[in-house]
Formats: structure tokens, C-alpha cells, sequence
């Protein structure tokens, strides 16, 4: 199944509930505008290379158009779409000022220099300059891009359009990025998982953790959930899985990623090294936090997951047919427009910091971060329990009832 195909099951559901009409189902659903673009660059060794990217700018009823930018071999327009569609939920579901769109480029970063990822960085600008900017569509950082890639997208831009900070967020913090930003993907994950697992009963120190995917959000994720006492047992990447069943040391682990010159697991002691996809089936974990690609969890291997508690840290990890046997197997999922809002929450903060040409401490970010996690899980789980549906079903009515609102108050029909 494409991945728009499965948001817009997932939209189905909700907008059922919520006794939304086609045409309107169709309008929300639909994105704005898609714009697909050619990236060609010179590689380090002269040759010629071309790269395909894209930008799509889901809805804007709420706010300026907010989302990532991913670089990764299977980034694709129904991908990109499906993401752009999800940002304008999650915009919606933490209730930030904001409408949904989200970017990406068809290329393995791995395999690319520094200074290539610059000329590709610089060179998508140069084709999408035009359709972005602080009042219409913020870019941030997704898979494959970080703080350096944010800072070279700026730079370029300005080019064009002269200072202005505001136009992307996730930017290096000593060149008017927010503190906390990076981190605030993964902390807000834990912030959530904390929380579900009291509210379930469940004790830290005997809730074994897996998390899939050891980059920005997965490293954040393991860290904080770490220092909150919970038993951090297999953590994977694209080298594999990495498993101890005593609980893996995090902050050797993260010393040993952030010496890897690519940032990988690999080499990794003491630990037991497992195929990469083997991080979803151990027996003895009770949550589970895919943190990497979507699609992961299908009809296919469903019945493999042993957790209780599934936490979507990853865009779209549960395809819908899997999504209902977990269900009725009373796994419990936090979907990933909530579970994942931390990122864009810290980026909102850091749009309105540039505004108003003014520095937040990191204590202040952390407090209000929390604040808004908070309360977004507190609307949803009510939601979710007065109208009996799963937290996804209750997440979607909340972002899609606050945009379809939006529409009507914008007289758009
Ligand atoms: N960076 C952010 O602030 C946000 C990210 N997300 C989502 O979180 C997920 C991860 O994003 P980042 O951490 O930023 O990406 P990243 O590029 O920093 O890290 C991705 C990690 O996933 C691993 N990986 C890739 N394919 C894998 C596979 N098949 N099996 C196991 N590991 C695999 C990579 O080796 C790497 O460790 C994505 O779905 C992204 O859309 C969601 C909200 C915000
Ligand atoms: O920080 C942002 O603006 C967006 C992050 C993002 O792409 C996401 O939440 O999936």
C-alpha cells in the first residue's frame, strides 16, 4: 500500500466520526498545491548528477505551511504527500498557528560529501525559493537532513529574499536557531512515553524499550527514556539490530555513534547483533518505538510484535491493516501526529524567537514544550474515551475538526 493511501484511510476514519461531507472530505484531504522539481549538481569528482525533489503544500487554513525536509533513496511524491498531509493533523493536534507541507529530495545522504550535500542543499533552493518563506511555508529538518543542511537552505535563500531567519527552523542554535530543537523530537517522544506507560500502570524500571532508527529522534528518544530509568534493550539502524537484554549502556552507545564518522551503531559492545528488522519481534519488549522509516509495521509481520505499547516516534510506521489487528489485540498506539509534535512544537518556538529577534533559555523551551505535549495527550485521551475510538481515530478528529473549523471561519466554502 502507497503511504497517501494509508493517511487517507486513516483520515477516513475520522472524518466518518466526525460526520464530515464528501466534497469537504475531499477538500481537507486534498493538498493545495505539489510542486515536483529537478536538483542537478556537480559531484565532487565532476560528473553530473541529477536528483529529483519535491515540496508539497498540503493546507494553509490554520497558518503558514509548516514541515520537514527528507533525504532519502525512497523519497517520492505519494511520500512526500502522505507526510505534507500528516504535518497539517499534527500542526493541528499540539494546536500551534500553523498549516501542513513537507519537502524531500530522492537521494541517499550517505553516499554523498559534506560539500555535495551543500550543492544539492543550495541547488533545490534555487527551485523552490520562490513557493517558501516565513508568512507561507517553513521548511525544518526530517530524515537524512540536519542543522547544517537547514543553515545552507537559509543562506541560499536570503540570497534571493535578503535576512530573514524565520524562513526555516532547526537551524544551528549559534546562527538564530531555538535551543532544544534538536533534541525536542526525541524528548517529547519521551515525555509521551512516560506518561502512557503510568497511565497504563506499567513501572519504568521493569518496561523494556526497543527503539528503531538511531538518528535525531531515536538517539533523543533513548536518552531521555534512559535517564527516566527504563531498561533500554535494542536500539537498530541500517546496520542492524543491536540487543542486550540486561539493557544496553545509552551513554556509551551514544559516545560510540557519535564518534562512527557516519553516526552508525555498528561495532557497537557488548551487545548481541541481530538482522535489523529483528528489533520488531523480541519477546521480551513492552514498547516498542519505530523511529526511522514509515511502512514498517504491515499485515505481513504484525503478528510478530510482541509489545504492549507501540509509540509512533516515525512518520507512518503501521500500515492500516495492521493498525486494526494491534487493535483488536489491545496494543495500545500512540500515533505519530501526537507522539512525533515535539519537533514542530520547538520549531514553532524558534519562528517566533526569529520574529521577535529575541533568545529563549533552554529551560524555557523545555517548560513550554512539555506544557503543550501535555496537553495535546490529555485532549486526545479524553477524546479518545468519550467517543470509545483508538488514540489515532481520537488524534485525527481533534486535527481534523480544528482545520475543517478553520476552513468555515476562513469562508473558504
Ligand atoms: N527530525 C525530526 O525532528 C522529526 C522526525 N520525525 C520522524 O522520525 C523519523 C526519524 O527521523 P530522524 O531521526 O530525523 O532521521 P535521521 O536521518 O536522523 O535518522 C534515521 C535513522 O533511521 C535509521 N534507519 C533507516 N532505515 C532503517 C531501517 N530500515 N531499519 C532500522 N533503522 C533504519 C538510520 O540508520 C538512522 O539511524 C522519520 O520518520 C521522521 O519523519 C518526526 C518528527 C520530527
Ligand atoms: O519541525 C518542523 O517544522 C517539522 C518536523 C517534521 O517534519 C515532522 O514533524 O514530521
Amino acid at each position: 500500500m502507497r503511504a497517501f493511501e494509508a493517511t487517507q484511510i486513516f483520515f477516513d476514519a475520522a472524518a466518518e466520526h466526525l460526520k464530515i461531507d464528501p466534497a469537504m472530505r475531499e477538500a481537507l484531504l486534498m493538498p493545495n498545491r505539489e510542486i515536483q522539481v529537478q536538483v542537478s549538481i556537480e559531484m565532487d569528482n565532476g560528473q553530473l548528477a541529477n536528483f529529483v525533489g519535491f515540496r508539497v503544500q498540503h493546507d494553509s487554513a490554520r497558518g503558514p505551511m509548516k514541515g520537514g525536509l527528507r533525504f532519502h533513496p525512497k523519497v517520492d511524491l505519494d511520500e512526500v504527500r502522505s507526510l505534507a498531509c500528516l504535518m497539517t493533523w499534527k500542526t493541528a493536534v499540539v494546536n500551534l498557528p500553523y498549516g501542513g507541507a513537507k519537502g524531500g529530495i530522492g537521494v541517499d545522504p550517505t553516499r554523498l560529501s559534506e560539500r555535495e550535500i551543500e550543492r544539492l542543499t543550495r541547488a533545490f533552493v534555487d527551485q523552490i525559493h520562490d513557493v517558501v518563506g516565513p508568512d507561507s511555508d517553513i521548511p525544518a529538518p526530517d530524515m537524512g537532513t540536519d542543522h547544517l543542511v537547514m543553515s545552507w537552505f537559509r543562506n541560499q535563500w536570503e540570497k534571493y529574499h535578503g535576512f530573514n531567519p524565520a524562513v526555516i527552523t532547526g537551524k544551528p542554535v549559534e546562527e538564530y536557531g531555538a535551543r532544544g530543537r534538536e533534541e525536542a523530537t526525541g524528548r517529547g517522544v519521551g515525555t509521551l512515553t512516560v506518561k502512557l506507560v503510568r497511565r497504563l500502570g506499567m513501572k519504568p524500571e521493569a518496561t523494556n524499550i526497543a527503539i528503531q532508527g538511531f538518528g535525531n529522534v531515536g538517539t533523543h528518544a533513548a536518552k531521555f527514556l534512559s535517564e527516566a530509568q527504563f531498561p533500554i534493550v535494542a536500539v537498530s539502524d541500517v546496520t542492524g539490530t543491536y540487543y542486550n537484554p540486561e539493557g544496553l549502556e545509552v551513554r556509551e552507545l551514544l559516545r560510540h555513534t557519535m564518534k562512527h564518522p557516519k553516526g552508525f551503531i555498528e561495532g557497537f559492545e557488548p551487545c548481541e547483533v541481530l538482522p535489523r528488522d529483528a528489533l520488531l519481534n523480541l519477546e521480551d519488549v513492552s514498547v516498542l518505538i519505530p523511529a526511522a522509516l514509515g511502512g514498517v509495521i504491515t499485515e505481513e509481520n504484525v503478528d510478530d510484535i510482541r509489545a504492549k505499547v507501540i509509540i509512533e516516534a516515525a512518520n507512518g510506521p503501521i500500515l492500516p491493516q495492521a493498525d486494526i489487528v494491534l487493535q483488536e489485540r489491545g496494543v495500545i498506539v500512540l500515533p505519530d501526529i501526537l507522539a512525533n509534535a515535539g519537533g514542530v512544537t520547538v520549531s514553532y518556538f524558534e519562528w517566533v524567537q526569529n520574529r521577535q529577534h529575541y533568545r529563549w533559555s533552554l529551560d524555557r523551551v523545555r517548560q513550554e514544550l512539555d506544557h503543550t505535549m501535555n496537553e495535546a495527550f490529555e485532549t486526545i485521551w479524553e477524546t479518545a474515551k468519550k467517543h470509545n475510538v483508538s488514540l489515532r481515530t481520537a488524534a485525527y478528529m481533534i486535527g481534523i475538526a480544528r482545520v475543517h473549523r478553520a476552513t468555515e471561519l476562513a469562508g473558504m466554502i
